[in-house]
C-alpha cells in the first residue's frame, strides 16, 4: 500500500465532477451499508487480470475494453446482458482469428453508471436542470435530477445482478456458441465490402469447423447441459470495469486482503516494496476488476489520482489533447512509482485529427521515463459531434481514422498499439433492431436515420453491425501484418468504410 495513503485520504483533496448531495448524513448511511456488503470481484481475479495485462504490455495479447457509455438500471435484463456479452465474444473471436493472439476482454459493464459531464446543468425544453449524471446519481427524467444516495445502493445491486448473470452465462457454455448472430451480412450495402467480409467469415467458419473436427471445440461433443464440458472455446476469462468517478462508493468497496488470500506468489512482480512493509496486505477495489480515471478527473493533485494511487487493481487513465508530456510522466510517477508491469493502461482519445499532433510526444516521454504502460486507443470520445438533427453522434469513418492513426503512429515510433476501448452495444430494440446512434459503417446509416432507434443516455455507441465492421477491420489488419502484406496491396476494408489505411 502506498505511503500516507488510506482508502479515504482522497477526502483531503479536491474532487473534480463532485456530486452535491442535499443530505450528506443520508449519503453516509448508504455508504456504511455498502461497506458491509460482499465484494463483487475477488483479489485472485484482480491479480489474474494484472498478470494477463503484463502479456498485453509485451505484445503477446490484445486488450478489448468495450461496452456502454452509461449502463442504466432498466437495461439490466437477460436479453440485454446476453446480447452485450455475445457481442464482446463475437468481436474477440474475430480478432483472435486475424491476430492469432489471445484477447483480454474487459467489459464496461456491471457498474458503469456514473457520468462526468461537460456542463453541470442542461436545457430541457425551456427548463434549465441539473445534468443527468448517471443512474447511480440522479434520474434521466428532468423531475428526478436531485442526487439521491439510495441510487448508489441500487447501483451495487444492479451491478451484482448483472455480474451474477454474466458469470452464469460464461460458466454454462454460452461462450462456445460463437454467436454468429448476423454474419449473414445482409445489411452490408457495398458489394466490394460484402465480398471481403464473406472471405473473412468463410475463413473463420472453416477454422472453427477444423477445430471441432479434431476435437477442440464443443459443437460435436456432448452439450454442457447434458453433462458435456464447456470445450476450449467455452473457457473464457471476462473482466468488469467502470470509471472510478464516485469516490465515496469506491472507498466503500475497497477492502484490505492479506497476500495469502490473493493467491500471489513471489515469482511475480506483484508485491512491491511498500506492500511488503505493510505486512503484505493490499487494498483492492472489489467493485470491478479494472477501474479508470477519466479525462476530466485526472488532476495530479486531485482526489481521483489520490484514491487510485493506493489500490492494487490494474488501472486505466484517459489521455486527451490537454495532457502535457511532462504531466503524463508526473502522473505515472504518482500512480505507478515502482514501475510495475501490467499496472497502468493509457487510453488515448485525442480526436482523429489530433492523434499525430499529440501521440508522438506522449510516446517519446513515456519511453524516456522507462514507465511500463499498455497503450490502447479510444477512438470514440474525441470524435463526438452534433448531427444536423441535433443528436449527439459519431461518424464511423472518423472513428476508424483515429484508430488507424494510432496504429500507424505507434508503429512509426517503435511502440505498439496494445488494444482498443470502444463504446458499443449488442442491445436490440423491442422489435429486434440494432440501435442507431453512430453514422456510417457497412450498413451506411445516415444522419436522418439516427432518430429511428436512438437509445443511449449519454454518448452514441456503435451498434452490433458497426462493431462487427470494426472487428473485421482490426482483424484483417493483423492478418495482413502477420502475412507480410502490411505495405504492399491496398486495404479494401479501410477504403470502403471511409477510414485511412494504417499502412
Ligand atoms: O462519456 C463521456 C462523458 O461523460 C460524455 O462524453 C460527456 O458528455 P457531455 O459532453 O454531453 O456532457
Ligand atoms: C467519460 C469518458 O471518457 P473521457 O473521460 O475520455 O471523456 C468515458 O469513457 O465514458
Ligand atoms: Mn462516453
Amino acid at each position: 500500500m502506498a505511503s500516507d495513503w488510506t482508502p479515504s485520504s482522497w477526502r483531503n483533496k479536491k474532487a473534480a465532477q463532485d456530486v452535491d448531495y442535499p443530505d450528506t448524513e443520508h449519503l453516509d448511511r448508504v455508504l456504511s451499508k455498502i461497506k458491509q456488503l460482499p465484494p463483487l470481484v475477488t483479489p485472485s481475479e484482480i491479480e489474474r487480470l494484472r498478470h494477463q495485462l503484463t502479456t498485453v504490455q509485451k505484445g503477446e495479447a490484445f486488450l478489448l475494453h468495450a461496452g456502454d457509455c452509461a449502463e442504466s438500471f432498466d437495461a439490466v435484463t437477460h436479453e440485454n446482458i446476453s446480447n452485450k456479452i455475445g457481442l464482446i465474444l463475437s468481436f474477440s473471436l474475430i480478432l483472435i482469428w486475424g491476430a492469432r493472439l489471445p484477447i483480454v476482454r474487459i467489459g464496461r459493464i456491471a457498474g458503469q453508471y456514473a457520468k462526468p459531464r461537460s456542463s453541470p446543468t442542461e436545457k430541457i425544453g425551456d427548463r434549465e436542470v441539473t445534468s443527468f449524471r448517471g443512474d447511480n446519481v440522479n434520474g434521466l427524467d428532468p423531475n428526478e435530477r436531485t442526487p439521491d444516495p439510495e441510487r448508489l445502493l441500487s447501483a451495487y445491486f444492479h451491478s451484482t445482478a448483472t455480474l451474477n448473470y454474466v458469470r452464469g452465462l460464461l460458466t454454462s457454455g454460452f461462450a462456445s456458441l460463437h454467436h454468429p448472430r448476423d454474419w449473414s451480412l445482409s445489411h452490408v450495402r457495398s458489394p466490394e465490402l460484402k465480398k471481403e467480409f464473406e472471405r473473412i467469415t468463410e475463413g473463420l467458419s472453416d477454422a472453427l469447423g477444423f477445430t471441432h473436427t479434431i476435437g477442440f471445440g464443443a459443437a460435436d461433443s456432448t452439450p454442457y447441459d447434458q453433462g458435456g464440458t464447456r470445450g476450449v472455446l467455452g473457457e473464457v476469462d471476462f473482466y468488469t470495469s467502470h470509471e472510478g468517478l464516485m469516490l465515496g462508493y469506491e472507498e466503500a468497496m475497497t477492502r484490505e486482503f492479506p497476500l495469502a488470500s490473493s493467491g500471489l506468489t513471489s515469482t511475480t512482480n506483484a508485491i512491491d516494496g511498500k506492500q511488503r512493509r505493510n505486512g503484505g496486505r493490499c487494498s483492492y477495489n472489489t467493485s470491478a476488476h479494472f477501474l479508470w480515471i477519466g479525462d476530466r478527473t485526472r488532476q495530479l493533485d486531485g482526489a481521483h489520482v489520490e484514491y487510485f494511487r493506493g489500490i492494487r487493481n490494474p488501472i486505466g487513465v484517459k489521455v486527451g489533447p490537454s495532457m502535457r508530456d511532462e504531466e503524463l510522466i508526473r502522473l505515472l510517477d504518482i500512480i505507478n512509482p515502482d514501475k510495475e508491469d501490467g499496472r497502468v493502461t493509457l487510453i488515448t482519445r485525442y480526436g482523429a485529427a489530433k492523434v499525430e499532433q499529440f501521440l508522438p510526444g506522449h510516446i517519446a516521454a513515456v519511453q524516456k521515463s522507462g514507465h511500463p504502460v499498455i497503450w490502447i486507443s479510444d477512438p470514440m470520445h474525441g470524435n463526438t459531434q452534433i448531427s444536423t438533427t441535433g443528436l449527439k453522434t459519431r461518424h464511423f469513418g472518423t472513428i476508424i481514422s483515429e484508430l488507424t492513426s494510432a496504429i500507424r503512429t505507434h508503429a512509426a515510433h517503435h511502440s505498439c498499439l496494445n488494444g482498443v476501448s470502444l463504446e458499443f452495444t449488442g442491445e436490440l430494440t423491442d422489435d429486434g433492431f440494432s440501435v442507431t446512434e453512430c453514422v456510417g459503417g457497412s450498413m451506411g446509416l445516415s444522419e436522418d436515420e439516427l432518430g429511428l432507434r436512438y437509445q443511449s443516455f449519454c454518448d452514441p455507441r456503435l451498434n452490433f453491425e458497426q462493431s462487427m465492421d470494426v472487428a473485421f477491420l482490426i482483424s484483417n489488419h493483423f492478418k495482413r501484418q502477420r502475412l507480410g502484406r502490411y505495405r504492399s496491396d491496398s486495404d479494401v476494408l479501410f477504403e470502403e468504410l471511409g477510414g485511412r489505411s494504417p499502412a
